[in-house]
């Protein structure tokens, strides 16, 4: 799984419509050989739609040749109804793109063979070959599609009943009263999602930051049915700043650095997938092979990592014990790339960092040490009492992962953290 995070929710929005239009474009699709797109609602993707109908206006994308399923739908909501998924989809995408009606395909909300209506659909994107491409949400409540906690991940197509927290997030569309919020919903199953060639779930705003911290780092759960795309091979989740907030300050840097182009050049290997607003750019960086996407699942990958870089980044141990860096940039601590990544300006709020507060994160410690380096340290700092900290010498040294990250300023921030040495707290 990759994690893709943006400042935000409009650039996040706008690299998941880049990379829809670059997987059909690439896919070149025809009338014999469509294009199968899986799409959700919710506010989520409102502006993935935008931007879509945007480049199908500017005539870089054409829908003809693409089909579509929708992901789920309320029972007893008739189409014509304001909240219904029919409405939405027709009014935010169809009604203003060039795709042919026959190739949409929306549950019935009103069939009266419910069971019938969910082995049709099923039957349907069998019989269009499966989905090439299927764009997600993320509920307050980790759900994927209406797959609400508790689901089976391995369920299909089927009749669910809504959980409370997410009637209550819903009844935002809906006058804010959760009378209205229909309790029951046809919805692709979370298997059905997975069977997909390639899932984008995209997480926006701090309502999703928990879903999105227990589907991301911790184990797959049908308790947080996003949590599934771990076991996918090719699941991208991309996500804005707010939504990223409850993830670990590692995570963040992981996925930060592997977007690193230089990274990629280093080693010889592509890890690279659509980026950048422009089209023209996500085009240059289009990853066409049907090859897995994370550097884990890529032996030549892992194999030059481990040999000839000093650190793996697939080994990125927390920076658990950190101290804020007092000297001044010219120290003798700081090799002459580092030197360099310092001497830029550094914003006072950048990104994540300034997201997390970062003259403050993580906290500092009190620590008297000395370092390999030769230099003394004294801060002063008072620490929340990791005894470790306080009572052995540590070895603190420039983040080494710094010049590794691409952006300037991102860099600077990680290089005034002092992190322990490993190797020497080995000895
Ligand atoms: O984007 P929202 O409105 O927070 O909804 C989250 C997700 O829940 C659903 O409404 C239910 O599947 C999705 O369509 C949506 O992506």
């Amino acid at each position: 799984m990759r994690l893709i995070i943006r400042d935000n929710a409009e650039s996040a929005s706008s690299y998941v419509a880049d990379y829809i239009v670059n997987r059909i474009i690439s896919f070149s699709p025809t009338q014999d050989r469509p294009f199968v797109l899986g799409l959700p609602t919710g506010s989520s993707p409102l502006n993935v739609y935008k931007s879509l109908v945007e480049k199908y206006k500017a005539g870089l994308v054409s829908f003809e040749h693409v089909i579509t399923f929708n992901m789920d739908e309320y029972i007893s909501l008739p189409p014509t109804h304001p909240q219904s998924y029919h409405a939405y989809m027709h009014k935010n995408f169809f009604s203003q793109i060039n795709i042919s009606p026959h190739n949409i395909n929306l549950f019935n909300g009103l069939a009266p063979d419910l069971a019938a209506e969910c082995s049709r659909y099923e039957s349907k994107i069998a019989a269009a070959g499966g989905i090439d491409l299927f764009l997600a949400g993320l509920g307050e409540d980790g759900h994927l599609a209406f797959n609400e906690p508790g689901s089976s991940l391995a369920s299909r197509t089927r009749v669910v009943t809504l959980a409370e927290d997410t009637i209550l997030a819903n009844s935002r569309f809906f006058d804010g009263d959760t009378n209205q919020v229909p309790r029951k919903a046809l919805t692709v199953g979370v298997k059905t999602v997975m069977d997909a060639k390639e899932v984008l779930m995209i997480a926006l705003g701090a309502r999703k930051a928990r879903a999105l911290q227990k589907c991301v780092e911790e184990g797959v759960s049908c308790m947080w049915t996003g949590s599934a795309l771990q076991m996918h091979e090719r699941a991208i989740v991309i996500c804005d700043e707010e939504a990223a907030g409850e993830l670990r300050w590692k995570t963040v840097k992981y996925f930060k650095s592997i977007e690193d182009h230089e990274l990629d050049h280093d080693y010889g290997v592509d890890q690279s997938i659509p980026a950048g607003n422009s089209l023209g750019a996500s085009q240059t960086n289009l990853k066409t092979s049907a090859g897995p996407l994370t550097p884990e699942s890529t032996p030549k990958a892992t194999a030059t990592h481990a040999s000839s870089s000093p650190i793996s980044p697939l080994v990125e141990t927390a920076p658990i014990l950190m101290k804020t860096i007092v000297d001044p940039p010219q120290s003798s601590v700081y090799t002459a790339l580092e030197k360099e990544i310092l001497a830029q300006p550094v914003p006072k709020s950048h990104g994540l960092l300034g997201l997390l507060g970062a003259s403050t994160y993580p906290p500092p410690i009190k620590s008297s040490t000395h370092n390999s380096r030769g230099r003394s340290q004294s801060d002063g700092h008072a620490s929340d009492g990791d005894s470790e900290a306080e009572s052995e010498d540590i070895d603190l040294q420039p983040d080494r992962m710094a010049s590794r990250l691409s952006d300037p300023a991102f860099a600077a921030e990680a290089l005034r953290r002092l992190t322990p040495n490993p190797e020497e707290r080995r000895r």
